[in-house]
């Protein structure tokens, strides 16, 4: 079907039927594995969901790509029939996507995010979600025949998902090759140019991205990381994105950019890292010189300030937890929980907008940090380190940070990972910081 644009939407001539009924207890792989694009997943320790094929998309460009994206997401969402009686919450459709990056277009050598526009969203034609135990799917179809078409996918998928097929998770498809951008030379120069705008003031932090381009010995099917991820980082967002044919968007980021429900909001400052230690006491040694480091404590502030400083706005009220370690697989790194209850209703994407970027991935002052990202990278970060998750109707949602990830296609993979730049950084150690944050990506490809 057309496309549903942000800015020139042709939603308002759109009719999109759901249906939905209960499953009982699975996965939610099978939709995955589907070689309909686009696909999406998520998961969560709450749920997993896998959905596939569009009955609509939105589309967006530019620095307005959260406003066009929330303005056609709520169009659309009005033009949603949903089945008498409604919908259980877990199945209510929602729309799965996210954002690049950059504002503009930021076209490195040989960039692999050709098919991810500034934004991209879909309402599915299917989507399982497996929440407690239990499964729900959920069809949806637009335009003449909608509610035909919604209630005979739903039969059809109904049947496929009784059966679930063994899969052996366990092959990792090896790598061939491996360019790296920059070298470490190059990277101490960029370090050290940041590290001047520092020392004159103009830029507080920036957070210096590297990428990893990778040519694999054998097909990469993500599905199956995604399993592998699920037992190496279960209380990660583990996504997986497919606009098209094209390249997958996948990652297990430990980074909440924002969730929204009703007028509760859930973020997080997130920066500040260290390694994981050979040992438990080790491991309690590294936390404890964390949570005392000077340097990484200023990297940190900066980031839960500014978040409290955007959320404000909005906000009634804003609560800043304790500052703690969150301990990862490869890595451990300084966290704030920050929550606040909304004055007003608000739709996610506002927030989304207002928040991205902070500077655990950006920098501070904003401008500046984005002007020396722009300057010093020399790669597209297409969708690295921006919002992906999903928003529903009623303008709840949840998004990621779109770090600990890569962009692949069969036989390519891209890894991303950035570390924060403040006065005090040494290049070398954010080099082995950086090749730290590779690992989760890495270690399901070799
Ligand atoms: C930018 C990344 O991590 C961010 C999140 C946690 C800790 C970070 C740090 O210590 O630099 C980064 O701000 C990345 O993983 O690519």
């Amino acid at each position: 079907m057309e496309p549903l644009r942000g800015a020139e939407s042709t939603v308002g001539e759109t009719t999109v039927v759901t249906r939905g009924c209960r499953l009982g207890a699975g996965s939610v792989r099978l939709v995955l594995d589907t070689e309909t694009r686009p696909r999406f997943g998520w998961a969560t320790p709450a749920e997993s969901i896998a959905a596939t094929g569009a009955a609509a998309t939105i589309t967006a460009e530019g620095p307005s790509r959260f406003a066009e994206v929330r303005a056609a997401a709520t169009a659309l969402f009005d033009r949603c029939e949903t089945p008498a009686g409604g919908l259980p919450s877990v199945a209510r459709p929602r729309l799965f996507g996210g954002f690049a990056f950059h504002d503009g277009d930021h076209d490195g050598a040989d960039s692999p995010w050709e098919s991810f526009p500034g934004a991209a969203f879909f309402l599915p034609e299917v989507q399982v979600t497996a929440r407690d135990g239990d499964r729900w799917l959920t069809t949806a179809a637009a335009g003449e025949g909608a509610a035909d078409r919604a209630e005979t996918r739903l039969a059809a998928w109904k049947e496929e998902l009784a059966d679930e097929p063994a899969v052996n998770a366990k092959r990792r498809p090896g790598i061939a090759t491996r360019e790296r951008e920059p070298s470490q030379a190059a990277w101490r120069d960029q370090v050290g140019h940041a590290l001047e705008r520092v020392e004159q003031g103009s830029l507080q932090k920036v957070v210096l991205a590297q990428a990893l381009r990778l040519g694999l010995q054998s097909d990469l099917s993500v599905p199956d990381v995604q399993a592998r991820l699920a037992e190496t980082y279960p209380d990660c967002y583990r996504f997986v994105f497919s606009p098209d044919d094209g390249a997958t968007f996948y990652g297990a980021t430990p980074e909440r950019l924002v969730s929204l429900r009703g007028r509760t909001v859930r973020t997080e400052a997130l920066a500040g890292s260290t390694g994981r230690g050979d040992t438990p006491a080790e491991d309690e040694w590294l936390a404890a010189e964390l949570l005392d480091s000077t340097k990484d404590i200023h990297e940190h502030e900066i980031v839960a300030e500014a978040i409290r400083d955007q959320l404000e706005p909005f906000a009634a009220s804003v609560r800043i937890g304790d500052r703690s370690v969150r301990r990862l697989a490869t890595v451990q790194h300084l966290r704030t929980s920050i929550t606040a209850e909304l004055a007003d209703d608000e739709h996610v994407l506002s927030l989304v907008e207002a928040l991205h970027p902070t500077p655990a991935v950006g920098g501070l002052p904003p401008d500046e940090a984005l002007r020396t990202i722009r300057e010093t990278e020399a790669f597209d970060r297409g969708w690295y380190a921006a919002p992906i998750g999903w928003v529903d109707a009623r303008g709840n949602g949840t998004f990621a940070v779109g770090i600990r990830s890569a962009v692949a296609t069969e036989r390519t993979a891209t890894l991303f990972a950035g570390a924060g730049i403040v006065a005090d950084s040494d290049p070398d150690r954010e080099w082995d910081e950086v090749q730290l944050k590779y690992r989760p990506m890495l270690d399901e490809l070799e």
